[in-house]
């Protein structure tokens, strides 16, 4: 059910998975809905479901063109690892560092990664209003995506800082998202990212509104951003 559910959801949105890739989904599906018996990663435990609003979604954000080859990513907020796992899994060449507040979360995807095989993995533990200050991630990522973590104003101070010059941070937004990417228009020139692309996106089956939005970094983010944790939840820019 999920294994067909996922090769459809694919195919409708032009990718094909090789036998391998397959394995690896659903695999991390496997371990998705069995650690999530005592562990709280998703409320979609329905497997045709969790092939699209979950896998599927995850790589509606993917486009050639914007995953350039062997190019870091870091996943932030990733949770369950969503969009990282099925990046990773879908583009092996990427290195992915999942990134998330609540070490359990990354302790499972340490898990996944193992058993399904993903190598060029890493994961970081902390705030990303905080890690963002330590010279060995700031301005160091090809890609940072990032979906369900918070509001585009809040995540434009805490996703941009990661991105290098000329990279692109990659937003995975709901229905509200025109309404934020108007409330966001100061966060995105303050922190250097020019709006480049809305990709509006329809999941098979499903008709609910949602968009991609491909943000590029053009420069360096000022020293004091992201504030203090809290800050732009309080003071959004
Ligand atoms: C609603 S979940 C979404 C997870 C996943 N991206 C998805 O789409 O299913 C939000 C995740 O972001 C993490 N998170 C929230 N605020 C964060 C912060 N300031 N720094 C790092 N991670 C954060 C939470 O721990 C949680 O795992």
């Amino acid at each position: 059910m999920f294994q067909n559910d996922l090769i459809h959801a694919m195919e409708a949105m032009g990718l094909v998975l090789e036998d391998y890739q397959i394995r690896q989904f659903c695999r991390f599906e496997e371990l998705l809905l069995e650690t999530n018996k005592v562990m709280n990663l998703t409320a979609i435990t329905d497997p045709g479901e969790v092939a699209v609003k979950h896998m599927a979604d995850s790589l509606s954000c993917y486009d050639e063109r914007y995953f350039p080859k062997d190019a870091s990513l870091l996943d932030l907020g990733t949770g369950a690892g969503f969009p990282g796992i099925p990046l990773a899994i879908f583009r092996p060449d990427l290195t992915v560092t999942f990134f998330d507040s609540l070490q359990k979360r990354l302790n499972f995807l340490n898990e996944v990664c193992r058993e399904t095989g993903l190598r060029k993995v890493a994961f970081l533990h902390g705030r990303a209003e905080e890690m963002a200050h330590q010279e060995a991630y700031r301005e160091q990522f090809d890609l940072v995506t990032s979906r369900a973590v918070a509001r585009l104003s809040i995540l434009c101070e805490w996703a941009l800082p990661y991105v290098r010059n000329n990279g692109l941070f990659i937003a995975l937004k709901g229905a509200q998202y025109e309404e934020e990417i108007k409330e966001a228009s100061n966060a995105l020139r303050i922190l250097g990212g020019i709006l480049e692309e809305v990709r509006p996106v329809t999941l098979p089956g499903l008709s609910d509104k949602r968009a991609v939005l491909y943000i590029r970094k053009s420069g360096t983010s000022p020293a004091k951003y992201p504030r203090k944790p809290k800050m732009a939840a309080k003071h959004p820019l």
